[in-house]
């Protein structure tokens, strides 16, 4: 918008214009009424500039008017929605995402709460009207288009920029994304998750280990370090002494924030941010091992059986070095954080309901007594520990994904639940939402949800009682891949920390439950703070 000032035109080159202005130019003269260039340079740009913004503002306005506009082609209505200012949606998207009472999300929930319909409504963020779908008749609807109608989209490049882009999060081409799943989906086989099972001990006790009756222990702590263990051992293949251990735990640490930090996507680059920073270390490692494994030959961790396999339905196909490093980075970043705030919740739950720690003691009693304590299979904790299973089912019913999974856009517009969603909106889903609304848990004032006066792992023991719109993993074609190895690391940490410990919870009480605004999966704000009444 800078006006080129001070410059004289030769008169012979424009005869019409007044040249006794020495500061006017025929571009000047070319836009503006004569009148405005009459006036004295410094009024003058201030109006052209601010005609030139009001114009820029108007257009935007405009476009992002039109983005909110339904498909003229269908007569179905828009899902109900407040999108916010025009131009930057919902400002409270950015500024008032959680809140300490119920933990990410809350922005959601507040919304649902506003609309007639909470299972279909709309909202805007990042320029982009964007419909939340829940329950799971409305999930199942949308999410079946996957990759026929809806794709997930790069909308944000900061983050595809951070997962590695050529992940098969990112691949929105059915078969691609099948082939991506088929070749990493190898290393997660029931089978190899069986074989897995010692490393996944190994890992448990490593840390239950260094647990003192001396003082607080903070388990998110505790459990952050159990899966960010199970990434580097058996997710990596890494071999890394105690001081590189440390350097690890930062890089994720920093590389996970980012990803949660709103901030960082609004960085022109993330290279020299400490997320971009713990990105890159990883990329390193990652790169290492691969030229290990090419010059040593496979070896059991997950990172061999993605580099070496091959397609069973053409076995000449592999994944690219670069499909290896975009999904191991997808493989830590899906699995480590994840798994351990929903450790930390369970651990958070067991320490409120302290009749729940006990049976889930004795069952680890009666599996130590049917098995002996030094052996521990997949079969024996799918067949002896169904109240285990229930704990985590119920931890994960209670505390989902808080906010969304990953961001969809309508390739072409589609009708759900008799609203339609037009051709360009983003699609999400809300796990939690979808959980508040099961028929069979729904009680007065919907306790159901809340961790104090709702978790009850029994319904899960029976028919009747056990909720069925739950979907903690995902729907659909994206269904999570590691769902198999989540519940094995899951339930081999809980299983030895019950056999192992008992404790009470130094600050939080049955009055006082408070959560972080900001996690993937809600974590209570102290981490769980526990102290150790027991220890073996
Ligand atoms: C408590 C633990 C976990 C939870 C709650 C969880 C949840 C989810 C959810 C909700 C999705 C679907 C996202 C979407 O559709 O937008 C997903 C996808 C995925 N998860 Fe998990 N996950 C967990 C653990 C893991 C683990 C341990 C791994 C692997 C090491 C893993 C790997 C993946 C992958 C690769 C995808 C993407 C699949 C695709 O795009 O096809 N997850 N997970």
């Amino acid at each position: 918008f800078v006006l080129p000032t001070g410059k004289t035109m030769p008169s012979s080159s424009n005869p019409k214009i007044n040249t006794s202005r020495e500061t006017t130019t025929s571009l000047e003269a070319a836009l503006l009424p004569s009148i405005v260039t009459k006036l004295s340079p410094p009024l003058r740009n201030t109006i052209v500039l601010s005609t030139a913004a009001s114009a820029v503002a108007v257009s935007i306005y405009r476009s992002h008017k039109k983005k909110g506009l339904p498909d003229a082609n269908f007569s179905e209505p828009l899902p109900e929605g407040n999108l916010g200012c025009p131009i930057l949606g919902n400002i409270d998207f950015y500024t008032n995402q959680g809140s300490v009472e119920t933990g990410p999300g809350d922005f959601f929930r507040r919304q649902a709460a506003k609309a007639k319909n909470k299972n279909i409504f709309r909202y805007m963020a990042f320029g982009k009207p964007i419909v939340m779908v829940s329950g799971m008749k409305n999930v199942k609807s949308a999410f079946n288009q996957e990759f026929k109608k809806i794709r997930t989209t790069s909308l944000m490049t900061r983050l595809t920029d951070l997962f590695g882009g050529a992940s098969m999060l990112f691949v929105n081409e059915a078969d691609r994304h099948q082939f991506m799943r088929r070749l990493v989906g190898q290393s997660m086989t029931p089978d190899k998750i069986n074989l897995a099972i010692p490393a996944l001990v190994a890992s448990a006790t490593e840390q239950l280990d260094q647990l003192t009756m001396e003082e607080p222990v903070t388990m998110e702590h505790v459990c952050t370090n159990f899966t960010l263990d199970v990434a580097w051992r058996q997710i990596l293949g890494l071999d890394l002494k105690e001081d590189e251990i440390v350097q690890f735990y930062e890089a994720v640490d920093n590389w996970i924030g980012g990803i949660v930090d709103l901030r960082t996507l609004l960085m022109p680059s993330i290279k020299h941010t400490k997320a971009g920073k713990g990105n890159a270390y990883l990329v390193s490692k990652i790169e290492r091992k691969m030229d290990q494994l090419e010059r040593d030959g496979p070896d059991g961790s997950t990172m061999s059986a993605m580099y070496f396999a091959r397609d069973e339905e053409d076995p000449s196909k592999c994944l690219s070095r670069d499909d290896v490093i975009s999904n191991a980075l997808l493989l830590i970043l899906a699995g480590s954080e994840t798994a351990a705030s929903t450790l930390t919740v369970s651990a958070l739950a067991l320490g409120l309901h302290k009749n729940v720690l006990k049976k889930l003691k004795d069952e680890q009693l009666a599996m130590i007594d049917k098995h002996g304590t030094e052996e521990m299979t997949r079969e024996m904790i799918e067949k002896d520990c169904p109240y285990l299973d229930a704990v985590i089912k119920e931890t994960m019913r209670i505390k989902p994904l808080g906010t969304t999974g990953a961001m969809r856009v309508a390739d072409e517009t589609i009708v759900v639940d008799g609203t339609q969603i037009p051709k360009g909106n983003g699609v999400v889903f809300n796990i939690y939402l979808t959980h508040e609304g099961d028929p069979v848990v729904k009680e007065d004032g919907n306790a159901h949800m809340d961790i104090v006066k709702g978790f009850k792992p029994e319904r899960w023991l029976d028919d009747s009682t056990k909720p069925t719109e739950y979907m903690p993993f995902g729907y659909g074609p994206r269904f999570c891949l590691g769902y198999n190895l989540a519940m094995a690391e899951m339930k081999v940490f809980l299983a030895l920390l019950a056999r192992r410990v008992d404790f009470n919870l130094v600050n939080m009480n049955q009055d006082n439950v408070t959560w972080k605004k900001a996690s993937i999966i809600p974590k209570p704000e102290d981490g769980a703070v526990v102290e150790l009444a027991s220890l073996s």
